[in-house]
């Protein structure tokens, strides 16, 4: 088993780098669907954009490497506690090769580990198998749409579509609500797997393993294979789209298995993944752990997805020199393009919560500031310098307690981020003078050609990289107006309209 190692390190760099060929088609359906000039368009296009520079930079497509999750099937005799072992060391050496970003951090601390190893990261699943290979699977799956995961327990009352009973009917309920509820928050458009029946715990493991089928197959049970084709279509007129900026495609697979259950329990668990779906698989040799072949790579997969150039500028686009003034970001409104220039800093979790209880020190000037919310993937260059080799947008609204606060405090005019932000944040626009900038989502080495230098970094630390306060320079960051400071949201919009459609489905 002596190039076991090599095979894990290969199945994670191709992982994070290059997604599956059925996953490929699917996108390639969505931006075939969406209109060019649209904001779904647009979307769609920087995400293609984005698929091939991952491919072509060998970095992860999206900046959130998630908690690398291995499904092995191993045969008789095989040596599990060796595989776990070098795994381990795999992914300790992809992280020290930016193809993975330091993800693990302690619980209650939030202190990261470093090299993502940490209490049952990496999550690795043995299963003994008849057959003579070992089968390494891995899954991706990045915080944002792992946070979009929702349990439901039958009977229950589904908002917008009323009674949900204990049969396909009241499933058929929990999954529609729960791509509504995703909205453009876990990158849509999306995947769901789905479990229905087992406990809390299995439940959601199901819905996990139904991440690992092809998006093309066919569901066994005729029953549950006439769902995920009602739920597929069903869903994709909610209208949500790319983004959640409106549009056509908002959901790309829907793949459901069921288990069995206790009578008292009926769960349906949803496993909700971005569109940077990033799985793949590989079955090695038991006695070398040399790969004899990859898993979701066709022959005939789409090699180059990008159509165009990303967001194609048309003369129309709003330029920001940064910092940047009051009266500038008044003169916004909801769907306006901007393309940013000069200096931006990023911020997230750890850094709203340190800044409710703490004063930044006087060296950090924020005052018409850009703040990005964005956890990137970081390198140090040998003369101490650093490079950003991947950069996408985080989900704000996990900042929603403190972002207006925190706009006022550090007199920011701009926040740049992904699935928008609630009412308290839309006020706090209004009345201090800031616009909401969305960009896409998952296009993590788009932007991070945008960014062309670390300026510095504060609170590398105590936070950790994704969570640490860095200083750049941008070139050319484009990003679009969703939240403006007169009071208008394109994020509320598209909720509500969407909830509309939710209801015509009871
Ligand atoms: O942690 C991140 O970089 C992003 C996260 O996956 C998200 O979708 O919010
Ligand atoms: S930022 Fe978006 S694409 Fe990246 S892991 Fe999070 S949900 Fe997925």
């Amino acid at each position: 088993m002596n190039n076991f190692r090599e095979s894990v390190l290969s199945l994670i760099t191709e992982t994070s780098a290059n997604l599956p060929g059925d996953v490929r088609r699917a996108i390639a359906g969505a931006i075939d669907r969406e209109d060019p000039a649209s904001q779904a368009g647009l979307a769609m296009s920087a995400i293609s954009v984005n698929i091939d520079m991952a491919v072509d930079n060998v970095s992860p497509i999206c900046q959130d490497t998630g908690m690398p999750t291995f499904f092995i099937h191993s045969p008789r005799g095989a040596d599990q506690l060796m595989m776990k072992r070098e795994i381990e060391e795999a992914v300790a050496e992809a992280t020290r090769t930016g193809k993975l970003r330091p993800n693990a951090v302690d619980a209650l601390s939030g202190k990261n580990s470093g090299n993502n190893l940490g209490c049952h990261v990496p999550v690795i699943h043995f299963e003994p198998w008849e057959k003579d290979e070992i089968e390494v699977r891995l899954i991706l799956k990045g915080g944002g749409c792992e946070n979009k995961n929702i349990q439901y327990s039958l009977p229950a009352d589904i908002p917008g579509l009323g009674k949900a009973a204990r049969d396909l009917d009241g499933v058929r309920k929990c999954l529609l609500h729960a791509v509504y509820q995703a909205q453009g928050q876990g990158c849509s458009p999306g995947f769901i797997g789905v479990g229905i029946g087992g406990d809390r715990t299995s439940g959601y493991e199901l819905a996990k393993k139904q991440l690992f089928r092809r998006v093309d197959d066919t569901n066994p049970d005729a029953g549950l294979q006439a769902l995920e084709e009602e739920i597929l279509e069903k869903a994709n007129t909610l209208s949500i789209g790319p983004m959640g900026f409106g549009g056509k495609t908002t959901l790309l697979g829907c793949k459901i298995g069921a288990s069995h259950r206790v009578p008292a329990s009926f769960f349906v668990s949803v496993a909700y993944n971005c569109w940077a779906y990033r799985r793949l698989g590989v079955l090695l040799d038991p006695e070398s752990g040399s790969i004899i072949s990859w898993q979701y790579r066709d022959a005939d997969e789409i090699r180059r997805m990008a159509r165009g150039e990303g967001i194609p500028l048309t003369g129309k686009e709003v330029v920001l020199q940064a910092p940047v003034s009051e009266d500038d970001v008044r003169r916004l409104r909801v769907g306006d393009i901007v393309i940013i220039n000069g200096v931006m800093h990023t911020g997230r979790d750890a850094f709203h919560h340190h800044c409710m209880h703490h004063d930044l020190p006087d060296n950090i000037d924020t005052r018409g500031g850009i703040l990005y919310h964005c956890g990137p993937v970081i390198m140090k260059n040998a003369d101490g310098s650093y490079r950003v080799t991947a950069a996408g947008p985080t989900t704000s609204i996990r900042e929603e307690p403190y972002q207006a606060d925190v706009i006022e405090k550090l007199g920011l005019r701009a926040i740049i981020g992904k699935g928008g932000m609630g009412p308290k944040t839309l006020k706090g626009l209004q009345e201090h003078g800031a616009v909401y900038l969305n960009a896409i989502g998952g296009a993590a080495q788009y932007y991070a050609k945008c960014i062309h230098t670390v300026t510095g970094v504060d609170f590398l630390e105590e936070m950790g990289v994704p969570e640490a306060m860095w200083h750049f320079e941008v070139d050319s960051f484009p990003a679009i107006v969703t939240m403006d400071a007169h009071g208008n949201s394109l994020h509320r919009k598209v909720e509500d309209e969407s909830f509309g459609m939710l209801g015509s489905m009871a």
